[in-house]
């Protein structure tokens, strides 16, 4: 009897692939879905640094509150289009096994593609609202 249920511990569970019962689940799998996102893909670690920088200098400056909304918009912007871009790589690493194909690199290429505008674009709207702050900052204005 105590075999059997040491036995019966040591069973891995069947992998998941049903849907989620409740929003508990689903929230489990979300963050582990990010978890996995920042240990595997270094960009995203790069973005989260990026965004604890901005968050820190937007303190630093005692931002307005509209301020503050458009980098945490922007900067939440190019978080999920790395995570976008990170679905679209794997999507097509397991379709195509590691395996060359034209479309393959369309889909992979377009995905980068997001990243960059948005990322070009968060860059435009840090500049645009950092650089009169420092130039205050200093007296140079
Ligand atoms: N299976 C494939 N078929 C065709 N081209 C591919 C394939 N896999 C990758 N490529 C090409 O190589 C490029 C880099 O792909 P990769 O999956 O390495 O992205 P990455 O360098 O990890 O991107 P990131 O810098 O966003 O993490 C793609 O943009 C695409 O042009």
């Amino acid at each position: 009897m105590l075999m059997d249920l040491k036995e019966r511990k040591q069973v891995p569970k069947p992998p998941k692939v049903d849907k989620n019962h409740n929003f508990f689940e689903s929230m489990g799998y979300a963050l582990s879905g990010i978890k996995f996102a920042f240990i595997h893909e270094r960009n995203i670690r790069y973005q989260i640094l990026g965004l604890i920088l901005v968050m820190s200098a937007a303190w630093f400056f005692a931002l307005p509150i509209e301020k503050w909304l458009i980098l945490i918009l922007t900067c939440a912007i190019v978080i999920c289009m790395e995570i976008t871009n990170t679905i679209a790589e794997w999507i097509i690493d397991l379709v195509t096994d590691n395996q060359y194909h034209p479309i393959a690199k369309n889909v992979k290429d377009v995905a980068a593609g997001g990243v960059l505008i948005s990322s070009t674009m968060a860059v435009i709207v840090g500049l645009l609202i950092f650089v009169p702050e420092i130039l205050l900052f200093f007296n140079l204005t």
